[in-house]
């Protein structure tokens, strides 16, 4: 049997920072004696950083001057906007500089809508925005075409899977957040051998001081914060302009009466009622912060908020690309993130994420008393429909 499966050495074991254990099986044995190979992605860690922060620079530009014909809806009515296009164009071009031959991507957006009679002029709007993009950035001395645009936007057609290496990307991740003015994130994680293995959240929006329930407000209001995490090498923050990183932890909080929690600010995403009975039984005191996208992993890296909980409603089913990234970000800042059986996410099985129920996060100490809460809360109200 063919098998190159890469195995995450548990937290407490690992040693040498952004190093990790990878077990490839030749595929021309079938015994099970294992290589074992440290990897790095220090070089891919600084491709994705660089490609989501041009991301982030176009996105901020279009939020400020957000004009009604920039807003398209696709089929299944949900919004999508000329940044959200121009993100995915850039992120997969700037990858596809850095990694030519060896170049997957799983993303959002495709062309379909925009090779469509009267898409012309957006599509001509992205063009632009990607090419300013490009040029005030200095690194690339080229011009994108229409045509080059839509086909770097169609690069993140791959399906991803449990072999070899596919890149995840959420071009604007929380476009109803995008479209308010509130929070959004440019999501992008690598996944190697159907496992996350780095992961980049560049957040705009979000203060660089904490916007938990107690959070102080930094006195000039500053926004804009860049999430990165490689396996085995922790979780780090740093301005979305570039100044140093650090690097964040979850909260420690193990009382869950000092705990408070993030949710989705649609409700149409995830039910406030379940959240709210499970907060109710932990004895959370403090009222739900409602932020858009996963900029809410983010925060909880850095101890904004101890709890992370997400219950879409039947039928819905998530998508590699709204967790990969922050799923990483998190787990390396030593927090945990499971589906509400308490299984791990799976990003090893094509663009869907098949979980249970709904997305649970905390950090270690709370868990257990969070999956009680959920477990109990989730009979309950099945059994009062
Ligand atoms: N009915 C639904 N239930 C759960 N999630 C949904 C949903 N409809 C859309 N979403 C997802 O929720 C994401 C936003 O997350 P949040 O609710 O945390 O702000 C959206 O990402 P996009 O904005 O990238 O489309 C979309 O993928
Ligand atoms: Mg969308
Ligand atoms: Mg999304
Ligand atoms: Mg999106």
């Amino acid at each position: 049997m063919s098998l190159n499966c890469l195995r995450v050495v548990p937290h407490s074991l690992k040693k040498p920072r952004f190093f990790h254990l990878s077990y490839l099986r030749s595929s021309s044995s079938s015994s099970s004696s294992a290589v074992i190979v440290a990897m790095s992605y220090t070089k891919e860690l600084a491709a994705a950083k660089k490609a989501a922060s041009l991301a982030a620079h176009l996105c901020q530009k279009v939020q400020k001057a957000l004009l009604q014909s920039d807003v398209q809806s696709k089929n299944d009515k949900s919004p999508v906007t000329v940044a959200d296009y121009g993100s995915q164009a850039l992120v997969s071009f700037a990858l596809q500089q850095e990694f030519p031959a060896d170049f997957s991507l799983v993303a959002e957006e495709d062309s379909e809508d925009l090779r469509k009679d009267g898409a012309q002029e957006t599509v001509e709007r992205i063009t632009k925005l990607v090419n300013e993009s490009i040029t005030n950035d200095g690194s690339y001395n080229v011009t994108l075409s229409t045509e080059d645009v839509l086909k770097a936007i169609d690069s993140g057609r791959s399906e991803g899977g449990s072999q070899g290496r596919h890149w995840v990307l959420d071009p604007i991740d929380g476009t109803k957040g995008f479209l308010r003015g509130d929070q959004y994130a440019i999501a992008l994680a690598l996944l190697d051998g159907g496992k996350v293995v780095l992961g980049v959240l560049a957040c705009p929006n979000l203060p660089l001081t904490s916007i938990g329930a107690a959070g102080q407000h930094s006195p000039n209001n500053e926004v804009g914060c860049l999430f990165f995490a490689e396996v085995g090498g922790g979780t780090y923050m740093q301005p979305l302009d570039g100044s140093s990183a650090v690097k964040v932890q979850v909260t420690a909080v193990e009382n869950p009466e000092e705990a408070s929690f993030f949710e989705s600010y649609e409700a149409a995403h995830s039910m406030h009622d379940l959240s709210s009975l499970i907060a109710q039984k932990l004895g959370v005191k403090a009222p739900p912060v409602r932020i858009d996208s996963q900029a809410k992993y983010g925060a909880l890296s850095r101890g904004d908020g101890a709890i992370y909980l997400r219950f879409p409603h039947k039928g819905y089913r998530e998508k590699i690309w709204d967790h990969a990234a922050g799923c990483i970000v998190v787990t390396e800042a030593g927090g945990v993130v499971t589906d509400a059986a308490g299984k791990p996410l799976d990003f090893s099985r094509g663009k869907y994420l098949d979980l249970d129920t709904g997305i649970i996060v905390t950090n270690q100490k709370l868990m257990p008393l969070l999956f009680s809460a959920v477990r109990e809360s989730i009979k309950e109200k099945a059994a009062s429909l």
